[in-house]
C-alpha cells in the first residue's frame, strides 16, 4: 500500500509530456550551444587557433582513413600539408603535425613527451611492450631490463648468428645464378623478399636462437602469421576507433601459432638447461633477478620477443630493399661504393666480410645513412601525447592534451636543411664534402630511428646488419636493373613500415668473380 502510494505521488510529481520535451530540447540546445562554442573558440582564440590548416582542421580532426587512399598513402598526404602550409599545421582542433627540426627535437628528447594515443592499438596479449608502453614508468623499466641485450659488446658477440644466415642468403644466389643456363644470362632474384627472409632470419637467430630457414624454404607458419598480423596492424593504424568498437576494447592476442612457438621454445630452453648467447636469454635471466619487480612473466618475454621479430625485420630490410634501388637508379653511386668495397679483402677463410672491416667505410655508411634519410621507416610521422603544457620553439604554446605528429619525413625532406634534399646524394655525407662546401650533415634534422627515451634500441643492430649485408652483397654481385621494376618501385607505402607497394623487386644478378 506504501509502496503503491509512494510510486503514485513521484508520479504526480515527474513533469509531464509536453514538459519533458521541452526540457529535452533545452538540453539538447545547451549542449549544441557548447559544442559549437568550443569549436568556434578552437578555430578563432584558442592557442591553436593561428596554426595554418585546411580549413575542415579548424573544427574536425582530419582522419588517418579519410587521407588512406590508396591505402598506405597517409605519409605523401602528410607531406604535402607540410609543404603547403609550413612547419607546424593543425590536423585538428588539437591534432598538429610538426616538421621543424628545432620542435621535433624538443618533442622527442628535450621534453620527451608522451607516446600519443595510436600506441594502445599496438599492445598484444593484455601486456605492454617497451615499444607500445606509453606510461614513462614502464618504458623506463623495461628498457632497463632489454637494454644489456644490445649493448655494442652483446652485439658483437651476435655476429656471428648474422654471418650464418649471411653465408645462406650467398648460397641462395649463387645456386639461382648457377641454375640459369646462358653464361651472361644472370638470375632474377626478388631482392626485396630475400632481403625480408634475411631480416628475419638474422633476428630469429639472434632473438631466440630459431632460425626460420626463410632463406630457403621462402615460407615459416610463425613469420607468415607475423606479416599477415602486420597487415591487420596497419589497418588498425587507419581505423583506431573503429578497431576499438570492433573489438569491444579487449585486448588483441597474437595468434596462437606465434604463442604456442614462442612457448615451446621458450619451455626448451629452460628444460635444456642451457644457456645460449641471444636476446631470448637476457630476457629469462630477468626470472632470476633479485628484485621481483624485474622478473618478466612468460607472456611479457613472449610479447617482447614477438616484438623484436616485428621491429627488427621489416625495418631493417626494407631500408636495405631501398638502398638496392637507389643504387640501381645511381650507376655512379654503385660504382664508388663498389670500389670502396673491392679494396677490402674478403677474410680468408670466408666470403663474408667481418663488422670490422666495412664500419669505418666512409662511403658505404654514407649510402645507408642517405637511404635512412630519402626512404624513413617512419616516413607517416612519430606520434606524442602533450602530457604537460609546453611552448615549442619559444613561440607556439601547446597545451595539455594536444597530439603532436613528428612529421620526421617532411623535415628529412626539407630544403632548409639538406641541400637538393629530394635527391640521392650520400656525398653529402662526406667529411671532404663538409671540407670543400662547408655543408655539414644537418643531423638535428635526421631521425631515421626517432631519439630521445624512446629512440630506436636496435639502432646498432640494424646498422651492422645493413652494413654486413650490403657490403658482402655488393662485392659478390653485380645487380642489374630491370625497367618494368624499376617503374613499379617509384611506387612507395607507408604501412606499418615503409614498403615498395607490391612487396616485391626482381633484379638480375650476376656472379663476380673476387
Ligand atoms: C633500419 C632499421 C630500423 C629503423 C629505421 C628503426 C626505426 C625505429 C624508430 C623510428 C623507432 C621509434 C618508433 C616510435 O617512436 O614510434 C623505433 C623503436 C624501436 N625499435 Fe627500431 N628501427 C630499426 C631496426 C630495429 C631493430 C633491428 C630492432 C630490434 C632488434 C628494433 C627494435 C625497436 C624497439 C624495441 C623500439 C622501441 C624502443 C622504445 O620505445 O624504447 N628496431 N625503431
Amino acid at each position: 500500500m506504501d509502496y503503491q502510494k509512494t510510486l503514485e505521488k513521484i508520479t504526480q510529481s515527474l513533469p509531464d509530456r509536453g514538459e519533458l520535451e521541452t526540457i529535452g530540447k533545452v538540453t539538447a540546445i545547451g549542449l549544441a550551444t557548447y559544442v559549437v562554442t568550443k569549436k568556434l573558440y578552437n578555430a578563432y582564440v584558442g592557442p591553436l587557433s593561428h596554426v595554418p590548416s585546411p580549413f575542415y582542421a579548424k573544427f574536425f580532426t582530419i582522419s588517418k582513413s579519410s587521407l588512406d587512399k590508396p591505402a598506405g598513402t597517409v605519409f605523401t598526404k602528410y607531406l604535402a600539408f607540410s609543404d603547403q602550409y609550413g612547419d607546424v599545421t593543425k590536423l585538428g582542433p588539437s591534432t598538429l603535425l610538426v616538421s621543424d627540426k628545432v620542435m621535433i627535437k624538443q618533442v622527442l628528447q628535450q621534453d620527451d613527451l608522451q607516446k600519443g594515443d595510436i600506441y594502445d592499438m599496438f599492445q598484444k596479449n593484455g601486456v605492454d611492450t617497451t615499444f607500445s608502453t606509453r606510461s614513462k614508468g614502464l618504458h623506463k623499466h623495461l628498457r632497463r631490463l632489454i637494454s644489456p641485450a644490445f649493448s655494442m659488446k652483446y652485439l658483437n658477440s651476435l655476429e656471428e648468428h648474422m654471418h650464418d644466415v649471411l653465408e645462406t642468403v650467398m648460397d641462395k644466389i649463387d645456386g639461382k645464378v648457377s641454375e640459369t643456363h646462358g653464361q651472361n644470362d644472370g638470375a632474377v632474384v626478388d631482392i626485396w623478399k630475400l632481403l625480408q627472409h634475411t631480416a628475419l632470419d638474422i633476428i630469429g637467430t639472434t632473438a631466440f636462437g630459431q632460425t626460420f630457414d626463410m632463406v630457403n624454404k621462402e615460407s615459416h607458419p610463425v613469420p607468415d602469421a607475423i606479416s599477415e598480423e602486420m597487415r591487420w596492424s596497419s589497418w588498425v593504424i587507419a581505423h583506431p576507433y573503429l578497431t576499438k568498437i570492433l573489438t569491444l576494447g579487449r585486448p588483441i592476442k597474437s595468434k596462437p601459432v606465434i604463442l604456442d612457438f614462442m612457448k615451446k621454445t621458450i619451455e626448451d630452453r629452460i628444460s635444456s638447461g642451457k644457456r645460449r648467447n641471444d636476446i631470448l636469454q637476457i630476457l629469462l635471466d630477468t626470472k632470476q633477478s633479485d628484485d621481483s619487480a624485474d622478473q618478466l612473466s612468460d607472456i611479457a618475454i613472449i610479447t617482447e620477443t614477438i616484438l623484436f621479430l616485428i621491429a627488427g625485420s621489416e625495418t631493417t630490410s626494407n631500408t636495405l630493399g631501398f638502398a638496392i634501388i637507389e643504387l640501381l637508379r645511381h650507376p655512379q653511386v654503385m660504382k664508388k661504393l663498389r670500389e670502396e668495397v673491392d679494396a677490402v679483402p674478403f677474410p680468408s677463410d670466408r666470403q663474408i666480410f667481418d663488422h670490422e672491416q666495412v664500419k669505418n667505410l666512409p662511403y658505404l655508411n654514407a649510402v645507408i645513412n642517405e637511404t635512412l634519410r630519402l626512404d624513413a621507416v617512419a616516413a607517416s610521422g612519430i606520434e606524442r601525447h602533450a602530457d604537460k603544457n609546453v611552448t615549442l620553439g619559444g613561440k607556439l604554446f601547446v597545451p595539455k592534451g594536444t597530439e603532436v605528429i613528428c612529421n620526421i619525413y617532411h623535415a628529412h625532406l626539407n630544403e632548409k636543411y639538406w641541400p637538393n634534399a629530394r635527391s640521392f646524394e650520400p656525398e653529402r655525407w662526406l667529411p671532404e664534402t663538409a671540407a670543400s662546401t662547408g655543408i655539414k650533415p644537418d643531423l638535428d634534422a635526421f631521425y631515421p630511428f626517432s631519439m630521445g627515451s624512446r629512440n630506436c634500441v636496435g639502432k646498432n643492430f640494424a646498422i651492422m646488419e645493413m652494413r654486413l649485408v650490403l657490403s658482402t652483397l655488393i662485392k659478390r654481385f653485380d645487380l642489374t636493373p630491370i625497367p618494368e621494376e624499376m617503374e613499379q618501385a617509384k611506387d612507395v607505402r607507408h604501412f606499418v613500415t615503409l614498403t615498395v607497394a607490391n612487396n616485391k623487386f626482381n633484379v638480375v644478378a650476376h656472379r663476380r668473380q673476387i
